[in-house]
């Protein structure tokens, strides 16, 4: 026994003095080190058996089967001290699968290497797909990312083991904390107090520091006077108060009793101590900036967190330099199972030296301010952000007809692009240009014909004239579609079940997270993430109740069930892809099915040469903004490939 714990100990000894470096590679890799030099000593061992040295053979098993429970035990250890890396590559590993089924695409763009392999570094993205965002953030980075999670999250059943596995640090958001205080209040600005209505309940529901909103002010409670009265102060009218005429003329609304929620005082300090600490020690702490998830097209106004951290931890240790890393997340459709993803790293911004700690020691709120500003600028560079969704289609759509229809963009080359338009087409001098007004109108009318002839204007590189050749693919498609059909058989009698169930349950989800929800449009934020979720439980349960039928009701052995366990999921896989295919080819057969109709083909002429005279359009109108604005070099698209020159063909293979 005590061998065994001298033995137990030296291993531990042995693996603290590779935790270090385990830390370092951060990979699981340092940790088998171990368990593989045992693997070794067996192999030689067994080889040194085999080429004859005599010794009797009960005496070389009970080495091997020591050998074999040192080995054992080693991994046990070494998995132990790393338990807290052992989950989180584990779930990291898993998110990395889930996200490469999701996607029918997944690239990445910018600056790939702008994430640093050691120090300090806090990774910051826009926040417009939930869960999807954090499991994106988390499965792409080169090493191991400490999330700021919602402290709500970590309470939900699946997302909060998931969150739990990738250690996140909980943050409690006001939002979520909020409740709609007891009857009604009123403020009284003289006094500076509110005045509750019958049934207000100050006494329990309020306490200095926490905050009180109505449709007309928010305020601060500093004392709590009686069940109906409370001292505010920090008081602010809502509505745009540029002067402070405008001010008093907002105050008398607050006057009348109002409905009003209360946002109990929050403690954060616990939560950027944690942060700090985890910036010390060379950690990288992954963070959306805009507080929540929504669906908007832009980004939303940043919350102060991320520079408070940046400069906190400065302030904390003087010694550090924090490297801040904008990440873009760009969905195509990607509330959709299969659908496309881009994500996009900017240039990294390092936040350092005795100017940032003075700055901040001596002007905190313009300090936090400027650097903010600075955070959201990297932010902007690596996002799109149009006032809504027609903007985008506007934007687009744009995009695609000035790009030649030859030419294939690398994925940093077309989110740089579609960037550019999207700040262009905003530019004040653009806004309200007629000539600019005109192309978004033709634009329009350019996109409401391609949908109607099974076009999306968003890739469409080119319309098919009026002839009737293409038909032939039709026969083609046909056979095709009908063998995928065929094969489809067992994938769909999966698939289809989990994938109708996760479908309307995310869309009922949405429904409940938008009426909760200030910030989220429609909701959509939220399809991705639920569809994984009801995806990662019901497929499980849906595979196994499969089985146990077929064992119960079918002839099949128990044996052949288990062989057709190990296959379903590639049954179910197989599925999926049949199933995508079939889904392209039905959308480029449409479009040519729709040109059987003669009303259609005579309206394809029209598009084809609206399509070609717009594009021209566009990109001489672009020529004319910014003649001069670009040299050669700066342009996405070379001039000459622009204008079609023939000797620059070779530009597009090169760029493939
Ligand atoms: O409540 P949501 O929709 O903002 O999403 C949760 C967080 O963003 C992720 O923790």
């Amino acid at each position: 026994m005590q061998a065994m714990n001298r033995a137990i100990a030296a291993a531990e000894r042995y693996t603290s003095n590779l935790a270090p470096l385990a830390e370092k590679t951060t990979g699981l890799a340092t940790y088998l080190y171990l368990p593989t030099l045992g693997a070794l000593a067996v192999v030689t061992y067994a080889f040194v058996l085999e080429t004859g040295v005599s010794t009797s053979s009960t005496m070389h098993m009970q080495m091997l089967v020591v050998l074999g429970m040192i080995m054992a035990l080693a991994l046990a250890l070494a998995l132990w001290r790393a338990k807290d890396d052992v989950l989180y590559y584990a779930v990291v590993g898993f998110n990395r699968v889930v996200v490469n089924l999701y996607f029918r695409k997944l690239d990445t763009a910018g600056n790939v290497d702008a994430i640093p392999s050691q120090g300090p570094v806090l990774l910051i993205g826009n926040h417009q797909n939930q869960f999807m965002d954090g499991l994106l953030l988390t499965a792409l980075a080169p090493r191991k990312v400490r999330l700021l999670t919602a402290a709500k999250s970590l309470h939900r059943p699946i997302v909060g083991s998931f969150a739990k596995g990738l250690g996140c640090i909980p943050v409690t958001r006001p939002k979520d904390v909020a409740f709609v205080g007891s009857g009604s209040l009123r403020l009284d600005t003289n006094a500076g107090e509110v005045i509750g209505s019958a049934g207000a309940s100050f006494s329990s529901e309020l306490a200095p520091g926490s905050s009180i909103a109505t449709k007309a002010f928010t305020a601060t409670v500093v004392e709590v006077l009686a069940d109906d009265r409370a001292k505010v102060s920090r008081v602010a009218f809502k509505g745009s108060a540029e002067s402070d005429e405008n001010v008093k003329s907002l105050a008398p609304a607050a006057d009348t009793p109002a409905a009003y929620k209360v946002i109990p005082k929050l403690d954060h300090s616990q939560m950027f101590s944690e942060v700090f600490e985890q910036l010390a020690s060379g950690e990288c702490v992954g963070l959306f900036p805009e507080g929540g998830s929504h669906d908007n097209t832009h980004l939303l106004p940043l919350k102060a967190g991320v520079a408070l951290m940046a400069l906190g931890a400065l302030e904390k240790f003087p010694d550090l330099a924090i490297t801040i890393v904008p990440v873009g997340f760009h969905y195509y459709a990607g509330s959709k199972f299969r659908s496309k993803a881009v994500v996009n790293y900017g240039d990294p911004l390092v936040i350092s030296g005795a100017e940032w700690r003075s700055e901040f020691a001596s002007a905190k709120r313009e300090t936090v301010g400027k650097l903010l500003g600075m955070v959201e600028d990297a932010l902007r560079s690596v996002t799109l952000n149009v006032p809504d969704e027609d903007f985008l289609d506007f934007v687009l759509v744009t995009k695609r007809l000035y790009t030649p229809p030859n030419v294939v963009l690398t994925p940093s080359q077309n989110l740089e692009l579609t960037r550019r338009f999207a700040v262009g087409l905003q530019r004040e001098d653009l806004l309200h240009d007629e000539a600019i007004l005109d192309v978004r109108r033709r634009v329009a009318a350019y996109a409401d014909l391609c949908r109607r002839h099974g076009y999306s204007p968003m890739s469409a590189t080119s319309v098919a004239t009026r002839s009737l050749y293409g038909l032939r693919a039709i026969p083609y498609l046909v056979v095709v579609a009908t063998a995928s059909l065929l094969a489809l058989v067992p994938g769909i009698v999966l698939n289809m079940p989990v994938g109708l169930l996760a479908r309307s349950l995310a869309h009922a989800h949405a429904a409940k997270a938008k009426a909760e929800s200030s910030v989220k449009l429609h909701g959509r934020d939220v399809i991705a993430s639920y569809k994984l979720i009801v995806g990662v439980v019901a497929m499980p349960i849906w595979f196994i109740t499969v089985l146990l039928g077929l064992l119960v009701f079918s002839p099949l052995t128990w044996t052949q069930v288990v062989i057709l366990a190990f296959l379903m999921p590639l049954y179910s896989w197989v599925g999926v892809m049949f199933t995508e295919q079939t889904f392209l080819w039905s959308k480029s057969v449409y479009p040519l099915l729709l040109r059987i109709l003669p009303s259609y083909r005579a309206e394809e002429a029209v598009l084809a040469r609206m399509r070609n005279e717009l594009a021209g359009h566009i990109r001489q109108l672009i020529e004319d903004y910014d003649k001069g604005g670009f040299a050669e070099n700066e342009r996405i698209v070379p001039l000459k490939v622009l204008q079609g020159a023939d000797d620059y063909d070779g530009w597009i293979e090169e760029t493939n």
